[in-house]
């Protein structure tokens, strides 16, 4: 079996493959299909909708093996949503083709979505095909929302990755495949826009399997190419029995799921062509939620556990939770737990985003996504059980489990579904409400944003009192600033965008400290000696570090709480300008207190101490250095390598792809602010690019003294 599916990965150039290939596919499709004849398969009509629209009274739940929970990721502008769309239709469950250019999407429902045409949020939507249920997953493509596409992909069982058939594997693809690589999910590739110039099967067939390092199984041609599909339907029809079919679609499940190869079909959503042989791959090579081990569904046997994996705000509704069901049953009216923040709220109603429209439903078992109202405190990422007594439960059998006694705050943290990667946010930016009486209203619309987006962090300056806004991009800083505008109707005003650089030391020192206060009746004293060095470690650590000299005797919990908090303050305001330290250590080489000190004057004379001893060593500011990867014509190539040589750019290689090329390079964030206007204009619009961050780099000491020059107000 594996030598005959061998010849799926082998030179796609030759005929004789070719025709092997075709003839698989067509089989394949003819069992899916229960089609026995290939008059039928000829007949099938790929450019509409199977029959009217489907009755939503069908909406139960499925049985679980039924159950296909996929996510759609790719580069930006790839055709997701485009595709997205098509399933929905030929699914039989809307009866218009939405169009991503004419903004009446189902899946790009937000306003900011409609007007820029991408997709923001990912948004769960529902629908039947061949009798599995299919809860698909739109993701977006803007590396500013990567952690969008995380959020997702830690509740799906498989993927589609759509290509444009253009341009192979880009950027972006290449982010959120590693990243599906780390979630070990099962995916299959949609080589889409194959109707565009300068679509290319081979070189898109190539770039998975350089840059993706995968194998890929082509399983379609023939539909694309009539005059091919005739040849083997016809000609060659009389050949095509020496395989069972089954056993072809079952070793290609197999080898799907074990992530040993990838299958690649082709087609246009634009134009309609290769939608329901996707569907027809989802529902065949994809597995179902029973067919993915979880670990902690042993602890949890038949009771609820379930994953909320996005909330978004609804005028009418209040705010709406998806949540991924792994075990149990959910219902409304009910009353559940979530385990992150301890805390037990009612559901009132469980709705199932069925197509374009929510559907009230009485129960949803494990497998499903759900949609619920109701749930006041549940945030992004949080976990949902039962009650608190089934909490513990699983709690008690995880412990039992791995045959050790757990303290019960680890028993809790075990049973909290692995959480998501949140990159620090590279940008940050003042936020003021139009008056002081409307800053309640802009501090509600920013936890909203919050409970919604993990990525967002919002703090206040300790000396201006002001509200800051830190996020991934300046896209993702203007669409926060644009939906609070729209959704909250309160038009805030944005400081200009600054860049959220570090600090360190590359030198030792030392600093001594003593705190004498009487408040009131009470007499404070506290004496802290203590020594601040560079942490040399591979690895960026931005947390504190705190070390006791020996001959300091093990503190009680609280004095240790509270010199850890005076540390994590220094921490948070380094000595140059005020940003966050990073690869510092501290070691408290003495500390006495005299017995009756607040803890507070503890915390604020450990904090005073170190800075005193920042000040000292010699400091170096970091700032956050971004991979860039451009796509240009090469007729602009010299003009787009020129100006990135005047932003500080390191160009790392530059790829061919047919007539552009792919610059690869590492510039630094301060300069690339508005790049997207600048490169529009170098390139006359033809040029697109991508921005990651890729790490902290220590700034040459001209740039450093001038912008610690600057942002001290001086010349
Ligand atoms: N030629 C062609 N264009 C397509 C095809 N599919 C989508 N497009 C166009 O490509 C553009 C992007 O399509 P979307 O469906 O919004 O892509 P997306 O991947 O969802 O984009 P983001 O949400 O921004 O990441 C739109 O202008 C579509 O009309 C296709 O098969 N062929």
């Amino acid at each position: 079996m594996l030598a005959v599916l061998k010849k799926f990965t082998v030179n796609i150039y030759e005929r004789s493959y070719l025709y092997n290939e075709c003839k698989q596919c067509w089989r394949v499709r003819s069992v899916h299909l229960g089609r026995k004849n290939h008059q039928d398969f000829r007949k099938r009509d790929y450019s509409s909708p199977s029959g009217a629209i489907k009755s939503l009274r069908s909406v139960l739940s499925p049985p679980v093996s039924k159950i296909r929970n996929i996510g759609i990721m790719a580069h930006i502008d790839a055709g997701k949503t485009t595709t997205t769309e098509r399933m929905l239709y030929y699914s039989g469950y809307t009866r218009t083709l939405g169009d991503v250019d004419d903004g009446d999407t189902v899946t790009d429902f937000m306003a900011e979505e409609r007007e820029r045409g991408i997709t923001i949020q990912s948004a769960a939507v529902t629908f039947d095909w061949n009798d599995h249920r299919i809860n698909l997953i739109d993701t977006p493509g803007h590396v500013d929302f990567t952690v969008e596409v995380e959020r997702s992909l830690r509740v799906l069982d498989g993927a589609v990755a759509v290509f444009d058939a253009s341009a192979g594997v880009e950027a972006q693809t290449l982010t959120v495949w590693r990243q599906a690589n780390k979630h070990q999910i099962p995916r299959i590739c949609f080589l889409n826009k194959m109707d565009k110039t300068g679509a290319s099967l081979s070189y898109c067939i190539d770039s998975i399997k350089q840059k993706l390092k995968v194998t890929p199984l082509l399983l379609q041609v023939a539909d694309l190419d009539d005059e091919f599909a005739e040849l083997v339907l016809e000609d060659y029809s009389e050949n095509l029995d020496s395989l069972p079919a089954g056993k072809f679609q079952a070793a290609i499940r197999r080898l799907t799921l074990a992530q040993r190869a990838v299958p690649v079909l082709c087609g246009s959503a634009l134009k309609n062509k290769g939608i329901q042989p996707l569907l027809d791959a989802i529902t065949m090579y994809l597995p179902a939620p029973n067919e993915c081990y979880h670990d902690f569904l042993q602890w949890y046997g038949n009771d609820l556990c379930a994953l909320a994996f996005k909330v978004i705000h609804d005028k009418q509704r209040g705010s709406l939770v998806f949540l991924r069901i792994y075990s149990g049953t959910m219902k409304p009216q009910s009353a559940v737990h979530n385990i992150n923040r301890n805390c037990t709220e009612r559901m009132s109603r469980l709705l199932l985003p069925f197509a374009d429209q929510n559907i009230e439903i009485p129960s949803l078992t494990e497998g499903n996504i759900a949609l619920s109202v109701g749930l006041k405190q549940t945030a992004t990422g949080d976990t949902i059980v039962t009650s608190r007594a089934s909490a513990m439960a699983a709690a008690q059998r995880a412990g039992r489990a791995d045959g050790m006694k757990l303290g019960a705050s680890k028993e809790s943290e075990s049973l909290i579904l692995a959480g998501i990667d949140i990159p620090e946010p590279v940008f940050f930016c003042t936020i003021e409400p139009p008056s002081l009486a409307r800053q309640p209203d802009l501090e509600y619309a920013l936890s909203c944003l919050q409970r919604e987006d993990p990525s967002l962090k919002v703090k206040t300056d300790p000396d201006s009192g002001q509200t800051i806004l830190c996020g991934m991009g300046e896209l993702h800083i203007e669409i926060v600033h644009d939906r609070i505008k729209r959704e909250y109707k309160l038009e805030t005003y944005l400081g200009p965008l600054q860049i959220a650089y570090r600090e360190t030391i590359i030198s030792s020192a030392s600093a001594a400290d003593t705190l004498d206060r009487t408040v009131g009746d009470a007499h404070h004293l506290v004496s802290v000696k203590l020594d601040v060095s560079p942490l040399l470690a591979e690895a960026t650590v931005t947390t504190s570090v705190i070390e006791y000299a020996q001959n300091i005797a093990e503190l009680p919990k609280d004095l240790q709480k509270a010199v850890d908090n005076g540390i994590h303050t220094s921490y948070l305001q380094g000595p140059l300008i005020g940003f966050p330290l990073q690869n510092v250590v501290v070691t408290i080489q003495l500390l006495t207190i005299q017995p009756g000190t607040s803890m507070t004057m503890l915390s604020a004379c450990v904090s005073r101490c170190m800075y005193k001893a920042l000040k000292k060593a010699e400091k170096q500011l970091l700032e956050p250095v971004m991979k860039l990867e451009i796509t240009v014509h090469e007729d602009h190539l010299n003009t787009v390598l020129g100006d990135l040589a005047q932003r500080r750019g390191s160009i790392h290689e530059i790829q061919s792809r047919q007539d552009d090329k792919v610059v690869v390079a590492s510039v630094p964030l301060a300069e690339m602010m508005g790049y997207s206007t600048v490169l529009r204009t170098l390139t006359s619009g033809s040029a697109t690019f991508t921005l990651e961050l890729s790490s902290y780099e220590a700034m040459n000491p001209q740039h450093q003294a001038k912008l610690v020059n600057k942002m001290s107000g001086l010349p």
